[in-house]
């Protein structure tokens, strides 16, 4: 099948991965607790067996270990594995539900059963953009405690000079009722990276950035902007949702301010991250029932 400016992907290939499945099991360790506290400004503490985790702790569980010498050369491992193989360069998580049923607490053995529910390809206005869906279901001896549904996104390869962000829209963006100021910078960016396991490049390689992705700067992790909205989710209405969802519209980058903006209406709060002036970059929504 062909799709957009003349590019061939074999979608019946690629759709073939459906199905495919990778389980692992990992344990929300105290010492992990305490560097993603300190990776986000939350409170350190000294967390002990039994307390609750953070949320979305569950990001940084099972991540694979792949040899760096078999990465990609985007510092992901090689897809064709438990991924399928899109001959798309630049990969972006595009976004996510979660529905929580428990709390991950300090000492939990966690399994996660990952499975490849759906593969698409569509022409969007930066170009053919390929859809992988995986479903995750997080257990804790048998218990499931989360389920995700995570969206990543796989791109052209960028073409011309480094691109600039996105402008600003005619119309402002009308601020939130709630609202937080958080500044990114490289070292919050490469703690995050390094608490996920994630070598993707685009985060923490400011050349490979610019001159390979032609972004204008470090790239803000989705993950990141879903864990910063939850938690101000969360400390907003006293409490964890039942579920998340979220979307990213627009990349942010290092050197932009991330305002987190939240609005209630009928007990769902509707949530955004946007640079200082807009465009929103990721929107989202909680809810409590
Ligand atoms: C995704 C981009 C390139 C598409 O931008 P576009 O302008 O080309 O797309 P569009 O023209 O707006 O839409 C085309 C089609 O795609 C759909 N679509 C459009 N966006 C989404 C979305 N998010 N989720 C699901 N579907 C989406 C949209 O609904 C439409 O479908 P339709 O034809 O059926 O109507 C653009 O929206 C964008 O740049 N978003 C921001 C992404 C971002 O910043 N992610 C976080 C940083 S990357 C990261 O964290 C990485 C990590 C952690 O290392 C890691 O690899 O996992």
């Amino acid at each position: 099948m062909s799709v957009g400016s003349g590019k061939f992907l074999d979608v019946d290939r690629l759709r073939g991965w459906i199905g495919r499945e990778e389980t692992v099991t990992d344990t929300v360790d105290a010492d992990l607790v305490r560097k993603f506290n300190a990776a986000l400004d939350l409170p350190v503490g000294q967390p002990a067996t039994g307390d609750v985790a953070p949320l979305l702790i569950h990001f940084c569980l099972g991540q694979p270990a792949v040899p760096t010498g078999q990465l990609g050369g985007d510092g992901h491992p090689q897809k064709g594995g438990f991924l399928p193989l899109v001959p798309l360069p630049r990969r972006m998580w595009a976004g996510g539900s979660l529905r929580f049923s428990d709390d991950l607490k300090v000492g939990d053995t966690v399994r996660r059963v990952s499975r490849i529910a759906e593969v698409s390809v569509k022409d969007g206005r930066s170009g053919t953009l390929c859809f992988v869906t995986v479903d995750h279901r997080f257990d804790i001896d048998g218990r499931v405690v989360i389920e995700e549904r995570q969206d990543i996104v796989y791109r052209e390869a960028a073409t011309g000079g480094p691109a600039a962000k996105p402008a600003a829209p005619a119309e402002p963006v009308a601020p939130g009722t709630h609202r937080r100021v958080v500044t990114p910078g490289a070292p919050l960016l490469f703690r995050y990276s390094a608490l996920t396991f994630n070598g993707h490049r685009i985060h923490y390689d400011r050349a490979y950035a610019r001159d390979v992705e032609l972004y204008p700067g470090l790239v803000v992790h989705g993950p990141l902007q879903a864990t910063l909205l939850l938690h101000f989710a969360a400390e907003l209405k006293g409490g964890a949702p039942a579920s998340f969802s979220f979307r990213g519209q627009s990349p942010l980058f290092d050197d932009d301010r991330i305002n987190l903006h939240a609005v209630e209406r009928d007990g769902t709060l509707s949530l955004w991250t946007m640079r200082d002036g807009g465009p929103v970059a990721m929107s989202a929504e909680a809810r409590w029932v």
